[in-house]
């Protein structure tokens, strides 16, 4: 019975698995599976081969809008269902939220459970699926090593000013700063940049994740100096139920005003704002692009509206730009939505090409472009696995 190294990628609007084979210094995939559409009307579990040949798929019922419980549930069943050519060897862990102690890769104890669940209510779409996994792991197999990976950690490289709110030291000193997310993503872009788009790889360049959540990274030579979100995971571009950027000052009139409490607009500002709040239709935007609904126009017209606006703002931070790299749901499906944002990016010299665009890339700006710009398929539960056998001090025999 062969090893394997399972990766678990919750995602605000996906559970994204992995199986993977420790043979030599590379982890080495064996099954790749997602259910996809949480919280939506399409909930959909996909599960493949290593060659991407479908070995197994089911769909919710219109209506049932499955919720992270009910994937974790269902996905729970399906592993051990289909455990009889493997053994789980370690699991790997996306941690959305390692505040300021967790930086490095980190073994998972019940501790470390307990010191990360302090951190839900600044992640809480994420944080909470994040770690019911890993209890219920360390319940079954006690022994079993499990290695928590965390979406900050990449952003800790920044300069202080672009981690500090200017608030006063009392606030600042207990953590209240910019954080920044989706930093497995961006640590896997970094990483394959010099062989799949070499012009991106040095210098300075932003890289637009853009999935369910939606974040962008000032890179560096690499290196993250800027990104868009911040203190939780609710900052920077609108999302598909998240408002990003908002005057702090609107909070205030909701409270005083308005006499909202803090859970309902907790609720309103993660769950029914973004996409699917402006465009009273959907948070998926494949939905959006596809709708004639004069709402669903004007709300993906703010989101590559605020794209443009926060690249003028991290190229600013970079002092200049040299390459705009798409990646996640949207950004490496989404070709209408790369039209808009790359056109808008004119003025910083970003000469699109259309055809590479709806080919797909993974150049879609000419040869002769200033900026160049870059479709980059990411690949998060990768990294993940990589860093899982580096803290388990797998594949070293
Ligand atoms: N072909 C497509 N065209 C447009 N948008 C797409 C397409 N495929 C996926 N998406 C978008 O990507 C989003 C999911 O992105 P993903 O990065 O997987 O999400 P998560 O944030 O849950 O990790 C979906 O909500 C959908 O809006
Ligand atoms: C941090 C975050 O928003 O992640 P995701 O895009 O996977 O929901
Ligand atoms: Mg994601």
């Amino acid at each position: 019975m062969a090893d394997l190294i399972l990766v678990l990628n919750a995602g605000s609007s996906s559970i994204k698995f992995r199986g993977y084979a420790i043979a030599g210094r590379e982890p080495q995939l064996v099954v790749r599976g997602q259910i996809e559409g949480l919280y939506t009307d399409g909930a959909r579990f996909t599960v493949k081969d290593a060659m991407g040949e479908r070995s197994d798929e089911h769909r919710w019922p219109s209506g049932s809008q499955l919720d992270h419980e009910g994937a974790i549930r269902y996905l729970g069943d399906w592993l051990r269902g289909h455990r009889e050519a493997h053994r789980v060897a370690a699991v790997g862990h996306r941690v959305v939220h390692g505040g300021l102690k967790f930086v490095e890769p980190t073994l998972v104890t019940p501790e470390v459970i307990e010191e990360l669940a302090e951190l839900s209510p600044l992640a809480p779409l994420h944080q909470p699926h994040n770690l019911a996994p890993m209890r219920v792991m360390a319940a079954l197999r006690p022994d079993l090593p499990q290695v928590a990976c965390f979406d900050t950690a990449f952003h800790r490289t920044q300069p202080a000013v672009a981690q500090a709110f200017a608030l006063p030291h009392a606030i600042t000193t207990r953590g209240v700063q910019r954080y920044g997310f989706h930093g497995l993503s961006y640590e896997y872009i970094a990483g394959v940049l010099p062989s799949v788009a070499p012009q991106a790889a040095r210098g300075r360049t932003v890289v637009a994740h853009l999935g369910n959540g939606a974040s962008m990274c000032a890179m560096q030579d690499g290196r993250s100096v800027a990104s868009t979100m911040g203190f939780t995971a609710l900052d920077g571009l609108p999302m598909g139920t998240r408002c990003g950027n908002l005057d702090p000052g609107v909070i205030l009139y909701l409270i005083d005003e308005l006499e909202m409490d803090t859970a309902t607009i907790g609720d309103m500002l993660y769950k029914h704002s973004g996409l699917l709040g402006v465009s009273g239709v959907s948070s998926d935007m494949r939905v959006l692009l596809a709708s004639e609904e004069p709402h669903a126009r004007f709300a993906i017209e703010l989101f590559t509206y605020w794209i443009g606006r926060e690249l003028g703002t991290l190229a600013a931070a970079l002092g200049g730009l040299d390459a705009l790299v798409f990646t996640a749901g949207i950004g490496e499906h989404a070709a209408p939505i790369r039209e808009r944002v790359c056109r808008h990016a004119a003025w910083l010299g970003l000469e699109f090409d259309p055809a590479a665009n709806e080919a797909g890339g993974p150049r879609i700006s000419v040869q002769r472009s200033r900026v160049s710009a870059w479709v980059v398929p990411t690949d998060e539960e990768l990294l993940i696995a990589r860093q899982t056998m580096a803290v388990t001090g797998m594949g070293l025999a």
